[in-house]
């Protein structure tokens, strides 16, 4: 049987997309998915998503890491969706869409930039070395003195698989303050068990938890990822942090085939 794809890549966190409104793909295959997300026995990429259909929105997001397991919401991947419903016109610059965390709401601008309102964040876990919040999905927050040359997979690795978060973990995010708009990350992917390029739920959260513990009072914050450039938005009363958009690049890379 063969498969038909799309390629799609947000800052450099890349997905592979499969138009499922038919309902063909067999969802509960783990290793076809961890397969299709392999780079160098499959597409490639770290995760894959299904658009499907769904009765009150556009369309439903159902995403899966690349080691096969469905996960928690993926922000780049939510903004790449939107850019791939574009192109098969199941939506026209607009999209309301439902994911695992709930309801989604995006628009396109020019050059491919894709805007997507993420979930509200209530709670704001604030500790001596670390913050942890969830945007969608669960994210540690710590800033560390040399960004550039600090070992993101050995040093997440062992926060995600250590004593705080147990068996279910948490993506953990390393972060270096460049000025009071603009903070660099990089983001060590839970499922994924690598470093990516990039994160959106995790860039949303070093915004936010920048923002909590008083590193900057700005409400609109550019963040560098190693694959390029993202801006988070949001209002701000107290620790709760509503109207939070997630801006930035999503772009298709190929389509294809692919026996399975
Ligand atoms: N790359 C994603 C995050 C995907 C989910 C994450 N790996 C998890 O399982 O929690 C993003 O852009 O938000």
């Amino acid at each position: 049987m063969q498969i038909e794809f799309y390629k799609y890549q947000g800052t450099g966190n890349d997905f592979v997309m499969i138009d499922n409104r038919s309902g063909f793909f067999p969802k509960e295959d783990i290793k076809l998915i961890e397969r299709l997300c392999d780079r160098r026995f499959g597409i490639g990429a770290d995760g894959l998503i299904l658009l499907e259909n769904d009765t009150e929105t556009d369309f439903r997001m159902v995403y899966y890491n690349s080691d096969g397991n469905q996960s928690s919401m993926c922000g780049n991947g939510g903004r790449c969706l939107v850019a791939f419903a574009n192109q098969l016109g199941v939506v026209k610059n607009k999209a309301t869409f439902i994911a695992t965390d709930g309801l989604h709401h995006a628009s396109v601008g020019d050059d491919a930039i894709i805007s997507l309102q993420m979930i509200d964040v209530d709670e704001v876990q604030k500790k001596d070395s670390y913050t942890f919040l969830n945007t969608g999905s669960p994210h540690h927050v710590q800033i560390v003195d040399d960004l550039e040359h600090y070992n993101v997979k050995e040093n997440g690795a062992a926060i995600r698989y250590g004593v705080l978060y147990g068996e279910k973990g948490s993506n953990i995010n390393f972060v270096k303050k460049v000025d009071d708009s603009t903070f660099s990350l990089r983001t060590y992917e839970r499922g994924v068990e690598d470093e990516t390029l990039a994160c959106g739920t995790g860039a949303t959260a070093v915004a936010i938890a920048m923002n909590a513990i008083g590193q900057t009072d700005k409400t609109s914050i550019n963040l560098n990822v190693e694959g390029g450039k993202l801006v988070v938005s949001f209002d701000k009363e107290g620790d709760h942090f509503t109207n939070v958009f997630l801006t930035g690049p999503a772009k298709f890379v190929f389509k294809g085939t692919i026996e399975i």
